[in-house]
Formats: structure tokens, C-alpha cells, sequence
């Protein structure tokens, strides 16, 4: 039901199986109106973090709410929350629109809402097959259709790009961030930043079950600076030249190069040949926002302390803050759609069902944030936490508490619905979501 804010808080979450430290303290709050994705390697604990959310794991500790309250006790929950945590679990001989006719009828929503959903994933005529033929993107689609069958107020997604195309992912993403512009909360898991880089408006990255970094891709991007790589043959005279010239952050890398920020190429070329200094290389190094992932959890598999902060010498972000996220989203791309599909609903607004406060409305309770609301104040000096803790405070109201390394760690539009007057009177559906569809993998 719309009668919470849609928030999602998790707060000192962990989980063991026997040895195995799959969640470790994890602490995050998903926020109305915004995308966030939970990103970390394989193992890392996403899957059980959701299945902890969604009430399938019990926790060894911590809590994890939606609407301020534990998922157990939504009352309601496939009208709350719409999960999906594998494309799985469809009968192989029944066709897609009867598996969402019984979900439809176990959440006591219309049977019409089948048909609205289908169009809204975009597989309309596709519907009468039978979803064990389906491909794993179809999958993908079906899981989504089922998980929006109760118009929920929030969607908790795992690996939801996984097996769709290109333009499958451009749908995707349009659709979800449509869906969170009307004040709903997304959550969706990946383990790939580039598959959800322009879906989301922060992200929660993990590894080996701990926050390794909390905040906007914003702002991770800007507290990396370029470094410029030369190979001197003489390191150390155009050490001296470059400290005379007021460049103190430089660096030796493994390689016997010199890494050095805050400055561009020229201006190191041409102390270097005023000084009379021989360069057998000179490069600017770009990091880009996939080798800061990889940085930051690396360690997963090999023991290793993840990449917690910047290299000795990378200068604080950009000074002026950090400015919000790009506004607006991709269209949908144009052209003849996949076979067996119906060209899937504009996802550029979505719409609610009849019966639900109106479009844009937000839900009782909470001022959605308008798009994405960038953390206040000044950086930190000196380097780039990696975890942005003002947000991180913001959020929680708590002190980050891994601020530095724990030691030895590491749109849609659809046609509104008018629900016959005896279904809106329907009977509850079950506690717990039926097997396989939303939260299918329990
Ligand atoms: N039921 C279980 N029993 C024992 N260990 C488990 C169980 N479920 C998960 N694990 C372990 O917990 C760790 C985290 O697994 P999890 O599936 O949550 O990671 P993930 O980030 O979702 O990975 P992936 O991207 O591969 O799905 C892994 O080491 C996994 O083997």
C-alpha cells in the first residue's frame, strides 16, 4: 500500500552461514524517487542482503525496513514491494499471461492487470506463449511484469539487465528511472558498474559483504584526478624541477615511472626540456569509473585490502562541491523492436492505476527528492574517502564507521485501470509472495 514513504533502510545488517561472513554490518538507506544500485563482485553479498530485505534470510544481525517496517510485517507486501531476485520459476507449459493471472489473483489485483503489465514490459504478444520458451531477457521482462503487478510503491530488482540487449537495457533503464520519478524507491543489484552507470543516482558498492563506498557516482567520479605518467632519465633532477615549479604531489610508480597530479602533460614536458631533462614517455593517466570499482573491491578473491580510498598524492575532488546528476533520461531507442515482442509501453511517464494517489503524488509522509539531491558541504580534505560520509550521515544519522579500512578487510505508461468494485474489496493476499515469482528464488 502507498502509505509509507518508500524507504528503505538497512542498518548493521549481517549474515553468516556457518564460517562464511556473507554480510558484514552493511548499513545503506534507499531514498524515495531515486535509483540506487548495489553493486559488488560475485559473492560479494548482494543477493543475500535482498533476500534479507524481503524477508527470505533471517539476519545473524541488524534490521532492514521498507515504510519502517521489517517486510514481514507490511501486511500487504506484493502491493509495497515488487521484487524480483531471479527470472526463474515460471511453469514451462503455461503461457505468460495466465503465471500473471495467478499472481494477479493471489494479490487480489484484477486479471486485466495481467494484460496492463505485459504491455508495460513490452511483451503484449509475446503473452500467449508459453514462458518456458521464452529467452532469458523475455525472462527478465516476465519477472518484471509479475513484480509490478501490485503497482508497487518499490522495486527491488537483482541483476535485472542480466540477459537483456543493448536495447533492452536502454528500456530498462528509462523505465526504472521513470518509475522512480514518481516518488517510488528502486533498488537494483549488479555486478557491473557500466550495466547500471546511467540507471542510478547512487550507489551502494560492496565487498565481501562490507560497504566499500556509499554515495553518488558524481562524486566518486570527481575525487579522481588524472595523473601524468612520464619516464624520465633523470627522476630525480625532474623531481627537484617540479617541486621548484610548486608540483609536490608526485609519486614513483612500481615501474620506476613518475605519477604526477595536478598538473597537464605540457607543463611537465616543458620543465623537463627547460631543465635539459631527456622524456622517453609522458602519458595522462584517466581512471574511469570501472577501474575505480575494480579498485575498490578488489581483494574479493585474493585476500588482498580493498582499493579503500585514492593513491598518496590524488587531490581532494573538484572544489565547488559536486553537482547533482545529469537530469532527464535516455528515450527508449527507435526501430523495429526484437522478435516476440511487442514494442513495450513509452516508459517516459509513468502511470499510475486508477485508485492510487495521482501521478507525481508523492506518498504520505515524505518530500520526494526532486531527482537527486547531491550530498551538502566540502569535501573532505586531503583525499576522497570512499564512502562519501556526509551522505553516509545524512542518510543513516550515523558516523560512517568505515571511514578508514577495517584492519586486515579488506513507464512507463500504462493504461490505467479501474479495479471492479469487487476486487477492490478483494481478500488479502498471502503473507509470505507465492513461490518463484517476486522474491522467486526463496
Ligand atoms: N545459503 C547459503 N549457504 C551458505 N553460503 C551462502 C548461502 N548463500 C550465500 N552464501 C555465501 O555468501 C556469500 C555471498 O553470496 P551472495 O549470493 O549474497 O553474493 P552476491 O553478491 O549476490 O553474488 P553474485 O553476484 O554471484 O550473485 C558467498 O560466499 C556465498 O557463497
Amino acid at each position: 500500500m502507498h502509505d509509507g514513504s518508500g524507504r528503505i533502510v538497512v542498518q548493521g545488517l549481517s549474515k553468516q552461514f556457518g564460517p562464511i561472513i556473507a554480510v558484514n554490518n552493511l548499513s545503506f538507506t534507499v531514498e524515495p524517487g531515486s535509483v540506487t544500485g548495489f553493486l559488488g563482485p560475485n559473492g560479494a553479498g548482494k543477493t543475500t542482503t535482498l533476500r534479507m530485505l524481503l524477508g527470505l534470510v533471517r539476519p545473524t544481525a541488524g534490521t532492514s525496513t521498507i515504510n519502517g517496517l521489517p517486510f514481514d510485517q507490511l501486511g500487504n507486501p506484493g502491493r509495497v514491494v515488487g521484487a524480483v531476485l531471479e527470472a526463474q520459476g515460471f511453469h514451462p507449459t503455461r503461457s505468460a499471461r495466465n503465471h500473471l493471472r495467478v499472481y494477479a489473483a493471489a494479490m487480489g489485483v484484477p486479471d486485466q492487470r495481467a494484460d496492463q503489465v505485459l504491455e508495460l514490459v513490452g511483451l503484449s504478444e509475446a503473452g500467449r506463449r508459453a514462458a518456458g520458451g521464452f529467452s532469458l531477457g523475455m525472462k527478465q521482462r516476465l519477472a518484471l511484469a509479475t513484480a509490478l503487478l501490485g503497482d508497487p510503491q518499490v522495486l527491488v530488482l537483482d541483476e535485472p539487465a542480466n540477459g537483456l540487449d543493448p536495447e533492452g537495457i536502454a528500456w530498462l533503464r528509462a523505465f526504472l528511472q521513470s518509475f522512480a520519478r514518481t516518488g517510488r524507491t528502486v533498488l537494483i543489484s549488479s555486478h557491473l558498474l557500466a550495466e547500471v552507470e546511467q540507471t542510478v543516482d547512487q550507489v551502494v558498492i560492496i565487498s565481501r559483504g562490507q560497504t566499500v563506498y556509499y554515495g553518488s557516482l558524481d562524486y566518486l567520479r570527481q575525487s579522481q584526478q588524472s595523473r601524468v605518467l612520464v619516464q624520465a632519465a633523470d627522476p630525480q633532477a625532474l623531481v627537484v624541477k617540479l617541486q621548484e615549479a610548486g608540483v609536490n604531489a608526485i609519486e614513483q610508480t612500481q615501474d620506476g615511472r613518475l605519477a604526477i597530479t595536478g598538473v597537464d602533460r605540457k607543463t611537465v614536458a616543458d620543465l623537463a626540456m627547460a631543465a635539459g631533462i631527456a622524456l622517453y614517455d609522458i602519458q595522462q593517466e584517466t581512471v574511469d569509473l570501472e577501474q575505480l570499482f575494480f579498485r575498490l573491491t578488489q581483494g574479493q578473491y585474493t585476500g588482498q585490502q580493498p582499493g579503500y580510498g585514492a593513491p598518496p598524492g590524488w587531490g581532494p575532488p573538484p572544489g565547488g562541491g559536486y553537482g547533482p546528476p545529469s537530469q532527464g533520461f535516455a528515450a527508449p531507442p527507435q526501430g523495429t523492436p526484437p522478435q516476440g515482442y511487442a514494442p513495450p509501453v513509452d516508459p517516459q511517464q509513468y502511470q499510475q492505476p486508477q485508485g492510487y494517489p495521482p501521478q507525481g503524488t508523492p506518498p504520505q509522509g515524505y518530500a520526494p527528492p526532486q531527482g537527486y539531491a547531491p550530498p551538502q558541504g566540502t569535501p573532505p580534505q586531503g583525499y576522497a574517502p570512499p564512502v562519501d560520509p556526509q551522505q553516509y550521515q545524512q542518510q543513516t544519522g550515523q558516523q560512517y564507521a568505515s571511514y578508514a579500512p577495517p584492519p586486515g578487510q579488506q513507464q512507463y505508461g500504462g493504461q490505467p485501470y479501474a479495479p471492479p468494485q469487487d476486487q477492490q474489496q478483494a481478500a488479502p493476499p498471502p503473507e509470505q509472495p507465492p513461490g518463484g515469482g517476486w522474491g522467486g528464488n526463496a
